[in-house]
């Protein structure tokens, strides 16, 4: 483990005897009791997440799996196997630079950022306070930005590339899926084309340390995503798990296959027909997680209409959800729209 490259907590912390007495103080409660939903082992032998092929898109088996889920494997989706782990291999060793260095090649427009997945819109990290740290650095990349990325560093100017064509790739699925979404839940056409804007395409590439105590602390803990539609891609260490049911699954990594999960945009656009599937990243013991995640999500001014909630813009959507993270340390989410 390189520590140089931690922030500067996370390294202090990975000395095991340190991590050991910090995890089990007060600051750090126990993820079991973090967590208000009871939690079962998560053990099974087969898969039972749901598999779309996208080269024989079946609109039924979609909606079945938006239904249950809220989640599911993406196959036959057209981005070269070699694209996904080139980015990969970038991604180690971007994140294995100093965390000066780190901290000097993402500006904003893009960013990066430690303890927390939750960012104000320019990017900052929202602070939590010290018993809701998340194990987790990121660099967030909203995709209309990618020419402001610096190529100081060589690494970084064939990075910046990849994530071209990456994030070209991932807005054609994007918009493929949505618009079979919407064609199967029977949306209007002219009302649901500004609830997906390609525009706002945003990518985070993530960095979860390895854990020696690793049932005491989450990577990520559980929350839904806000966004329309998210695209992750994570191949080798495994620690997604998604809640159906009240059942935590095990979403195991499976190589060229991505992970699509409906956000709370999709959420009320479906009027709750589909999910905004709860889910949280758990560390692991031995090895380090790095994931590429793409959040698509509407037009900023981009009305939601639904029976079940009150007109809003994802704009509205996003100050709320500041405004409850400051205030209660979460988010509310959808509730916050209710209409009863
Ligand atoms: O790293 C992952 O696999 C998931 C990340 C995630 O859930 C998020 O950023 O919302
Ligand atoms: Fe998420």
């Amino acid at each position: 483990m390189n520590l140089e490259s931690y922030p500067p907590l996370f390294s202090e912390l990975s000395k095991s005897s340190n991590q050991q007495e910090y995890l089990s103080s007060d600051h750090h409660q126990k993820v079991d009791t973090i967590d208000s939903i009871i939690i079962k082992p998560v053990v099974q032998d087969s898969d039972p997440i749901p598999v779309i092929d996208l080269q024989s898109l079946s609109l039924d088996e979609l909606g079945e799996a938006c239904k249950d889920w809220g989640l599911f494997r993406l196959v036959n989706h057209g981005v070269p196997p070699s694209l996904l782990s080139q980015l990969q291999d970038h991604a180690k060793t971007l994140y294995s630079l100093s965390f000066q260095s780190k901290q000097a090649l993402f500006t904003t427009p893009t960013s990066y950022f430690w303890g927390t997945p939750a960012l104000t819109p320019s990017g900052a990290p929202l602070s939590r306070g010290p018993q809701k740290i998340n194990w987790v650095e990121g660099f967030n990349i909203p995709i209309s930005q990618l020419s402001q990325l610096q190529p100081q560093h060589p690494v970084l100017a064939s990075f910046r590339l990849l994530l071209e064509d990456y994030g070209k790739h991932l807005a054609r699925l994007a918009k493929t899926i949505f618009e079979a979404m919407a064609m199967k839940l029977k949306l209007d056409e002219e009302q649901s084309k500004s609830n997906l804007s390609e525009s706002t395409g945003n990518i985070r590439v993530y960095r979860y340390p390895s854990c020696s105590i690793p049932d005491t602390a989450w990577g990520i803990d559980v929350h839904t995503d806000s966004s329309v539609l998210s695209i992750l891609y994570e191949c080798e260490v495994g620690g997604l798990e998604v809640l159906r049911d009240d059942e935590w699954f095990q979403v195991k990594p499976i190589c060229n296959a991505l992970i699509v999960n409906l956000g709370d945009m999709m959420q009320a656009i479906s009027n709750d027909n589909y999910k905004s599937v709860k889910h949280r990243v758990k560390l692991n013991k031995h090895k380090e997680r790095i994931s590429i995640c793409y959040f698509v999500f509407p037009d900023e001014d981009s009305v939601i209409r639904s029976s079940n909630y009150k007109p809003f813009t994802y704009n509205d959507f996003r100050a709320q959800v500041q405004e409850d993270i400051k205030t209660h340390g979460f988010k509310l989410g959808l509730e916050s729209f209710k209409l009863y």
